[in-house]
Parts: structure tokens; C-alpha cells; sequence
């Protein structure tokens, strides 16, 4: 099926097709990984149809059925990009038949599970190592916007220095799905249609051409069949299922996830909460941060503890110039270096800082943490 070594494990791969999975399959050609598996790729869709061609690999055979628990069961490692409902239609099920093979996945479903950990290597390479040497099987990746936050201030956090954080997120259409994200655009060329004639005389009234884009926005004609309501040229102040009692899902996983992927709970959980917000940049997640230090650091320290913590983690100087060019998403996508700024110290006291991150929330946001997790897996990271 493969040109790789014989003794390489065989690795399924689902959901290699999806956004996700693409620019996993990309990061995975681009470090050269699949030297180290030998790739099993499936499909929910078109069974039978021949399997992707990559770069060195020859003949890839064709698509195996990502349904068929038999196939699955055969495999030491899973590695899936598919989603939650394909999660929750097939793990249980064989786990339940005795497979004990790792299962490697970019969905929330196992993330709050007592048997899975979140997998942030960078972050938490110590937990991971520590829950293989147990007998732990499953490996998530994490929400992408902590995952993202925990990537530029891993330090802090690591390093026990914080005392509580609250985020306000700039979450980016991706976050949705692929017809997210061309929903955002097309609403933005409906938008410019509607007052094209305007923008182009300069002499034209600023107010006439904000009243017939308001109109466009509230006149049911905009397409939203993704986010419900028109996000170009607005936002949307709520993201994922309501708990309930306030909170929005999003903004729960903020304080569950980030203390599970660095192994801490009870009396050790840092509190972390705020508000998720949906914006309308295309593939980078950003959040402006209050944090409580458990001491007075002074600022210069805190850039070099950041900056030091991994090496994609790029401390902004917090000068206008340095942020405005930096510490955008228009200058992180498609970038794992996660630039983190605007860091000073609050009116409120001396240990309350601001920071502000901002990460492209396909890579260390999906894709990055389980392409790692697979290699730590194999033995190569
Ligand atoms: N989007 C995001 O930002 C994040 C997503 N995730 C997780 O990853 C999961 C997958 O997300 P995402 O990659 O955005 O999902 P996609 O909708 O892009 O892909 C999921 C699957 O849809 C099927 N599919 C159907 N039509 C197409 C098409 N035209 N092009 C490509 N695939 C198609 C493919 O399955 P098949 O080949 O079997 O037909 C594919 O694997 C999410 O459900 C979530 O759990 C995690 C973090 C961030
Ligand atoms: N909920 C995230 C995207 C995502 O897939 O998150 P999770 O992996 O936690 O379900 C967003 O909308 O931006």
C-alpha cells in the first residue's frame, strides 16, 4: 500500500480530506512524516475511490471505509480529523470490541473524559508522556482558541505565575467550517455590491452608504445560512451551545481545557473565563487577556519568560507600530509562530497585566497538535 519502511506502523487517517485534514495532510508532507507510518486512508463518503496521492509514497491504494470496525480494529494508531459525530459513532463502539490501539483526534467529544488527555506538546509533553506510561489510549487535540492562548502564554501558566485570567476572544470564521468562511466573504461582496456606485465617487455621502449597508444587513437578503445572522461588517457575541446559565460552551472549555492540558484540577485549577466573541477575519483566533500574577514581575521579565517558554511563542513590543504590523491575523495566518503583545502593566495593581495573542487557529488551533501527537506516538518527537 505504501513505500515506506516495513516496520513502520500502520496509521488510519480520516477526515485527511476536510479543512483540517488538509492542512494536516500539507504539515505532514511539508516535516516529511510519512516516512515514519504507513498511511491507511478512509473515507465516509466514497469507499472503494482511490486514496490521495502523496509526494514519495507511490501507490496509495484506495479508500478503506471508515465504518467498517473490522479495518479499524487492525490498526495500532487512528488518527482522525472527521468530527465529533463520526467520534461518537465509532470510538465507543471499538473500544467496546477490545481495540486498544491509540486513537488520535481533532474533535471535543473524549476531550473532558477521564481517559483522554489533551494533547499541547509543547505545553504539556509531560502529561502526555506521563498518561502513555499509563495506559492512556486517546489523544485530543485541544479547543483551537486555548490551544492558540496556551501557545503564546504557556509561559506564564507554566511557570505557575498566574493566578486567575479572564479572555475576550476575536474567534475567526474558520472556527465554523469551510461554508463559514465563504459565507463571511460572500457577505462582504453582497455588502460592496449593494453600494459599489457610492464608494466610487469620492464625493458621495459616508452616511447614505452606511444606511444602505445597515438596510442589506437587516433586509433578510444576505446569505447566513451558516451563522444565522449576518457577520460581515458586525459580530456575533456567542459561540457554541448554551449551558444554560450564562455561559456559552466556547467559553467553558476556556477554563476546563486549559487546566486539564497542564494537569491541573481541584484545589490547582486556575480560574480562566470570558466572553467568546465571532468575528469576521478568516482563520486566526485572537484574545485580548487580564491576568493576575501571583507576584509583581516587571514587564521585561515577563516578554523573556514568555518568549523563551517554546519556540514558536513571539513576544510584540508593545508599541503601536510593532502591533499594528504583528500581532494581526492577517500577519499570523498560515504562520505557526504565535505572536503575543500589547503586555503592560493595569491601573488595578501591579501583578494585573494585560496581553493580547493571536494564532492561526487551523494549525496550532487542529492540525498541529495531533500531526505532534502522531510523531510522539511513533517515536519520533
Ligand atoms: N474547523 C475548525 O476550525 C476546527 C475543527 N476541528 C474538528 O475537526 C473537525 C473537522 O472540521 P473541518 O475540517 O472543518 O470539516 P470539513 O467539513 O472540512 O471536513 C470534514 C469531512 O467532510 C467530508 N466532506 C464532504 N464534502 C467535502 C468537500 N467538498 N471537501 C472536503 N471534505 C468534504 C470529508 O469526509 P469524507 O472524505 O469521509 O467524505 C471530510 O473529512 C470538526 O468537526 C472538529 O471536530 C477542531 C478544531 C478546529
Ligand atoms: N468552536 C471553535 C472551533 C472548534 O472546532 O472548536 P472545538 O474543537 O472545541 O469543537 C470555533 O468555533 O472557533
Amino acid at each position: 500500500m505504501t513505500s515506506s519502511a516495513n516496520s513502520a506502523p500502520s496509521v488510519g487517517l480520516i477526515g485527511w480530506r476536510g479543512m483540517v485534514g488538509s492542512v494536516l495532510m500539507d504539515r505532514m508532507q511539508a516535516e516529511g512524516d510519512f516516512a515514519d507510518i504507513q498511511p491507511v486512508f478512509f473515507t465516509t463518503s466514497s469507499p472503494g475511490a482511490k486514496a490521495p496521492e502523496i509526494g514519495g509514497l507511490g501507490d496509495t491504494g484506495t479508500l478503506q471505509d471508515a465504518y467498517d470496525l473490522e479495518k479499524l480494529a487492525a490498526l495500532p494508531i487512528i488518527l482522525t480529523a472527521q468530527g465529533g459525530g463520526y467520534t461518537s459513532k465509532v470510538h465507543d463502539e471499538l473500544r467496546a470490541r477490545g481495540w486498544d490501539g491509540l486513537w488520535i483526534d481533532a474533535a471535543s467529544t473524549l476531550r473532558q473524559n477521564d481517559d483522554s488527555i489533551i494533547t499541547l506538546d509543547p505545553v504539556n509533553r509531560n502529561v502526555i508522556d506521563a498518561g502513555l506510561d499509563a495506559g492512556i489510549k486517546d489523544f485530543v487535540g485541544g479547543n483551537c482558541t486555548v490551544s492558540c492562548m496556551l501557545m503564546g502564554m504557556g509561559g506564564l501558566f507554566r511557570n505557575g505565575l498566574v493566578e486567575w485570567a479572564t479572555s475576550m476572544t476575536y474567534q475567526a470564521a474558520s472556527g465554523g467550517g469551510a461554508r463559514h468562511m465563504r459565507e463571511v466573504l460572500k457577505q462582504f461582496g453582497d455588502l460592496h455590491t449593494e453600494v459599489a456606485e457610492g464608494l466610487a465617487d469620492p464625493a458621495s455621502a459616508i452616511l447614505e452608504i452606511d444606511r444602505r449597508v445597515l438596510a442589506k444587513q437587516r433586509s433578510g437578503e444576505l446569505d447566513t445560512a451558516q451563522f444565522d445572522v449576518p457577520l460581515s461588517g458586525s459580530l456575533i457575541p456567542w459561540i457554541d451551545s448554551d449551558l444554560g446559565n450564562g455561559q456559552s460552551r466556547e467559553e467553558k472549555k476556556a477554563g476546563d481545557e486549559t487546566n486539564k492540558i497542564l494537569g491541573r484540577a481541584g484545589a490547582d485549577r486556575i480560574p480562566i473565563d470570558g466572553l467568546c466573541i465571532r468575528i469576521a477575519t478568516m482563520r486566526s483566533h485572537a484574545q485580548a487577556m487580564t491576568l493576575k500574577l501571583t507576584e509583581d514581575l516587571p514587564v521585561e521579565e515577563i516578554e523573556r519568560i514568555l518568549d523563551a517558554d517554546n519556540e514558536w511563542a513571539k513576544v510584540v513590543p508593545n508599541t503601536k507600530e510593532a502591533s499594528a504590523a504583528d500581532l494581526t491575523p492577517v500577519a499570523s495566518s498560515g504562520s505557526l509562530e504565535v505572536p503575543v503583545g500589547r503586555i503592560r502593566k493595569l491601573e488595578m495593581g501591579p501583578e494585573y497585566i494585560s496581553a493580547f495573542t493571536v494564532g492561526d487557529q487551523l494549525l496550532w488551533g487542529a492540525a498541529e497538535p495531533i500531526r505532534r501527537m502522531l510523531k510522539i506516538a511513533v517515536g519520533t518527537l
